[in-house]
């Protein structure tokens, strides 16, 4: 699976002075050009009354709070010049990389649990092509994004998202989306693991289960892997590095 950029891309100014953004359990200096904001699996399916994660049974009505913030987010991020990379999890229409009984994903996906138990879903939920799978509407790419498709929970596994970021330089990755306590987890985890510095927004972030599952993915970061901020902090120390500061 190899990413794609989103074509009509007009490079801006390599922006390189660097800010500080106010973060738990310290502050974190980014400077733009070498910082990317991931968006974790905004698909309908983990968003959208009607996707996968709400046929499972999950609750999903934080999800349009974090939809805006992270348009807000986004919006902040591009106008400084900063890429964005989107994260799209699914599998080919036959599930063929989804994995069979002797995956344990096969076990734990609750998408194919889901489909299992109510066989007139098959090939709806995560399938490439479908609505299920496509990113939310609000939160469309624009050009000079990045589009990396992955099979499992982590970002990183699997998928050629280390060479995408090494190739531009990219050492800070700001985490937003859909689990907080699944694929924005593992793939800050696995960042940390190769050498990144993982920021993640909190109130751009939705878990899947109980909510104190969004505190332990906050501890977790705060203490072991990465920073914890939020977006309007984020909006307010990258607006800092505005087009016309360039150069400086
Ligand atoms: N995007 C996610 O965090 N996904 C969590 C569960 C799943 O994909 O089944």
């Amino acid at each position: 699976m190899s990413e794609a950029v989103v074509a009509g891309y007009q490079p801006r100014p390599e922006l390189t002075k660097s800010v500080t953004l106010p973060a738990r359990p310290e502050p974190i200096t980014l400077k733009p050009s070498e910082t990317a904001v991931v968006v974790v699996d905004m698909q309908n399916a983990y968003s959208t009354e009607g996707g996968y994660v709400d046929l499972a049974g999950f609750d999903i009505s934080g999800a349009k709070g974090t939809i805006a913030n992270i348009k807000k987010t986004l919006d902040a991020a591009r106008e400084a010049g900063v890429l964005v990379v989107y994260f799209q999890n699914g599998w080919d229409p036959d599930y063929v990389e989804a994995g069979g009984p002797g995956s344990p994903n096969w076990h734990k996906s609750n998408a194919l649990k889901t489909m299992r138990k109510r066989p007139e879903l098959q090939g709806q939920l995560l399938a490439k092509g479908t609505w299920d799978y496509a990113i939310v509407d609000e939160l469309q790419p624009k050009p000079g994004d990045i589009l990396v498709p992955k099979s499992r929970y982590s970002g990183f596994f699997n998928t050629n998202m280390d060479s995408v970021l090494r190739a531009r330089g990219i050492r800070n990755l700001v985490f937003v989306g859909i689990a907080t306590n699944v694929c924005v987890e593992s793939s800050l985890r696995d960042a940390f693991h190769l050498e990144y510095f993982g920021v993640m927004l909190e109130d751009a972030t939705h878990h899947l289960g109980p909510d104190f599952i969004q505190q332990a993915t906050v501890y977790n970061v705060e203490k072991f892997f990465g920073w914890v901020a939020n977006v309007n902090d984020f909006c307010g120390a990258i607006g800092q590095a505005a087009p016309a500061d360039a150069g400086e």
